[in-house]
């Protein structure tokens, strides 16, 4: 399937923001460990999330999905799979790297696998730290990458543990940290990648009862034996999917108001909106509900954007409708995502006419006359997504494969369909 985009003017749009992929996986593994049963309110139900109720159940745990909701009968920290299990978690990192250190929790032993791009997807570091507290993490194809075999116990203990690749390595041992035999230390020697996303993770702990101290991203402590307690957990709105929507606003013009967002979210996301802010664009924030406007020019700005990862595609298409460069730094981690995303973005950007520079770890985009191109995102949702956006200001676009959005926003195309954009 293809879907075009044609070039609209100034838009006047509400959208619904869809739910916190990244709060869903982790509710559903602090949920299944926890004692007694838990009622996620309002969950994302994406390719991803299921992926990682899955899992779970291929564990053992029962979980239902329910009318805006998925009820959890916690496992009380030791997974009662019947015996060995291997798990597809598909194109999810997020999946396969938190189910990591949590299948050491299971009685026997877990192969986790996934899509040939997940297979080129790092883990080294996450299973050298593992191995470290206790567990026994081999690869099975190539070192360093799934598929991988996990047995053995976690034991707990002190370890170093290299997060520059991705945030993931971390959240996976914090999320199953409290069921370890002793309390688990971890030193980050680096500032890790994606570094808002561990802020998201010692949330959902704290808020399923865990008891974590840490100094700022350089050190953690888990308390062993502090297990999570089951309960009703609501999921707020995604900052990462909502940025799609605020675009619209910025590149065509005209206002996009998100509901359902919390306005004080450690989400790294929600920087995206400051980015739009310094372009130009007013932000106003209520107590449910955020609102992109765009009347005059947008200027290109300098931004880091080490903690937004899932954002920079999205500015990089706005940036390519601004009246001056924009560079984004921190982007050397994005080459391990579902794709090589700045080099996918340098180059449709290139092919649209945008002038683009790439170096190891930013991305700079100067504006020029643009036409639409045809996309194949290669399976990756951000890139069909920020593209499609992108289409709308300037038409002529042709996205390849757009069901791989199903990923973390489901209801994509039809939100736009829905305000008449598509
Ligand atoms: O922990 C998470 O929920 C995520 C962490 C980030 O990955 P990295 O830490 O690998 O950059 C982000 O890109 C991903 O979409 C979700
Ligand atoms: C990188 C992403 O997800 P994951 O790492 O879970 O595949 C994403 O959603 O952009």
């Amino acid at each position: 399937m293809i879907v075009r985009v044609s070039q609209t003017g100034p838009v006047d749009a509400a959208f619904p923001a869809p739910p916190s992929k990244s709060y869903t996986h982790r509710a559903l593994i602090a949920g299944a460990l926890a004692t007694g049963r838990t009622r996620i309110e309002g969950p994302l139900r994406a390719a991803d999330t299921e992926l990682t109720a899955r899992g779970l159940e291929a564990l053992g745990v029962q979980l239902e999905w329910l009318p805006g909701e998925i009820a959890v009968a916690g496992c009380g920290g030791t997974f009662p799979a019947p015996g060995e299990v291997t798990i597809d978690c598909g194109n999810s990192g997020t999946t396969l790297r938190l189910l990591t250190s949590s299948a050491l929790l299971s009685q026997h032993p877990v192969v986790l696998t996934g899509s040939s791009r997940m297979l080129e997807r790092p883990v080294g570091p996450l299973a050298g730290a593992l191995r470290a507290l206790g567990g026994d993490v081999a690869f099975v194809g190539e070192p360093g990458f799934p598929p991988i075999r996990i047995s053995g116990r976690l034991r707990g203990g002190r370890t170093a543990i290299d997060g520059s690749i991705s945030s993931q390595f971390v959240s996976s041992i914090l999320m199953a940290a409290p069921y370890a035999e002793e309390d688990v230390e971890l030193t980050l020697p680096a500032t890790p990648a994606s570094r808002s996303y561990l802020d998201v993770t010692a949330d959902v702990m704290l808020g399923f009862g865990a008891q974590i101290e840490r100094r700022g991203y350089e050190w953690f402590r888990v308390e062993s034996g502090r297990a999570y307690r089951g309960r009703d957990y609501r999921v707020e709105g995604d900052y990462s999917s909502a940025s799609y929507l605020f675009a619209v606003a910025a590149v065509c013009g005209g206002r996009v108001t998100v509901t359902g967002l919390n306005p004080t979210s450690v989400q790294g996301d929600r920087r995206f909106l400051d980015a739009l802010e310094a372009m130009g664009c007013r932000v106003t924030a209520g107590a449910d509900a955020v609102t992109v406007e765009r009347t005059g020019d947008l200027e290109g700005i300098e931004i880091d954007m080490s903690s937004s990862p899932d954002t920079v595609q999205t500015l990089a298409a706005v940036a390519a409708t601004a009246g001056s460069p924009t560079t984004i730094t921190g982007t050397a981690h994005l080459q391990y995502k579902e794709s090589d995303r700045v080099g996918v973005t340098a180059d449709t950007l290139r092919r649209m006419g945008a002038g683009v520079e790439v170096t190891e770890d930013s991305l700079t985009v100067t504006p020029a006359p643009l036409h639409g191109v045809a996309v194949d995102p290669h399976d990756d949702h951000r890139t069909a997504m920020a593209f499609a956006v992108l289409g709308l200001a300037v038409g002529g676009m042709a996205i390849r494969d757009p069901e791989c959005v199903e990923k973390s926003f489901p209801g994509f195309w039809e939100a736009l369909y829905g305000e008449g954009l598509l």
